[in-house]
């Protein structure tokens, strides 16, 4: 079988996502990474940290990785210098650059897959354009109307129900509707690209205690129960709505394939505890395959020599099991 090619967008330049890449070009890595980046960002952040970085240009017709020391670089201009940790709004469009042209190429057979080095989604939004992450522009476009975000980490899967939304807008957005569709692409993706026959999926409720029978908040039974009752016919191995406390422990885990969090900050605070710099965060549902790391920009180390490249890899390294399989 032939390597994998993977497209690899390098995220916010004045980020730690141009370090990654040029820390990955030290080591042999057993695929074919393409980094969407502007060639002369890498060059400069290969100097700053006195790493020695080649940059060749995209071929198309490669056939084997970049050797040791060099990057294989599709080159997207930026608009403005960078300065390491020091965001600015002209660079939002790059940004974007880079992600559209590693979408068009997963969509067109060029890339097998993509994994995204971190963007700062405050710049883009102070840029005017709307972006609440990866996970939605992805969506966006590709045109599925709905995906769901998975990390994986320390032992552990964790979905979410809903994914960057303030917390006030939470429980409108789970709905009947758009419960069941996550956990009927959790549980279609478990099966399809993790290889998991029988997923057996553990699902948080979203009030303290699981809304203590009605006492505490009525979503559990008004929206989950519902919800979890119709797809346990249709066959799925779900239990819940769990107290979110208390599912996290290790007898839970031990007896679950995944767990599914109503929103972003009840599950993935305990999956980073476990697992922070070496977890994967994966979009379920794309017609693509996209991981990513597991942190963000990091600006206070852009530059300096501190970025752990740990997450990158395991992100690296799933996209292409997902791939092979
Ligand atoms: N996949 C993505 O694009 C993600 C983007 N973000 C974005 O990143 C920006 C900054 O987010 P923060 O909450 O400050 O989180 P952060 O992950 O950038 O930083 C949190 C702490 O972890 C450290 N850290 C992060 N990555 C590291 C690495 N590879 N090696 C060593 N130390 C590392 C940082 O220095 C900082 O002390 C935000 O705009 C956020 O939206 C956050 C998470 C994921
Ligand atoms: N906490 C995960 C996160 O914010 C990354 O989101 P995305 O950019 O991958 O959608």
């Amino acid at each position: 079988m032939s390597i994998p090619i993977i497209a690899l967008s390098a995220g916010e330049p004045a980020g730690i996502g141009p370090d990654l890449c040029v820390l990955l070009a030290q080591q042999a890595y057993p695929a074919r990474v393409i980094v969407l980046a502007d060639k002369t960002l890498l060059a400069a952040r290969a100097k700053a940290l006195k790493l020695p970085l080649a940059i060749m240009d995209y071929a198309p017709l490669a056939d084997q990785p970049a050797p040791l020391g060099a990057l294989e670089v599709m080159h997207i201009p930026l608009v403005a210098p960078v300065q390491p940790g020091k965001l600015d709004v002209a660079n939002s469009r790059y940004v974007l650059d880079t992600l559209r042209c590693a979408v068009d190429g997963c969509l067109n057979g060029t890339f097998d897959a993509l994994v995204t080095a971190p963007v700062h989604k405050g710049v883009i939004n102070d840029a005017g354009i709307h972006f609440t992450g990866h996970t939605e522009f992805l969506a966006e476009q590709t045109a599925t109307p709905r995906v769901v975000m998975m990390l994986v980490g320390g032992g552990m899967r964790v979905a979410l129900a809903t994914t960057h939304l303030p917390l006030k807008d939470v429980p409108a957005a789970i709905t009947r509707e758009s419960l069941s569709e996550v956990i009927r692409i959790l549980h279609r993706d478990l099966v399809s690209r993790f290889a998991i026959s029988h997923p057996r999926i553990l699902v948080a409720g979203l009030n303290p205690h699981a809304g203590e029978g009605g006492h505490l908040g009525r979503e559990e039974i008004e929206v989950i129960s519902p919800v979890l009752d119709a797809l346990r016919a249709q066959g799925m191995d779900l239990r819940g709505p769990l107290p979110a406390d208390t599912l996290f422990t290790p007898r839970m885990l031990a007896e679950c394939d995944c767990v599914l969090a109503m929103y972003h900050d009840q599950g993935l605070p305990v999956l980073k505890h476990a697992s922070f710099g070496g977890g994967v965060n994966v979009t379920l549902g794309l017609p693509i395959i996209r991981t990513s790391v597991d942190h963000g920009t990091a600006l206070d180390l852009a530059g300096g020599g501190g970025a752990e490249p740990g997450s990158l890899l395991a992100a690296l390294d799933l996209a292409c099991a997902m791939v092979r399989r």
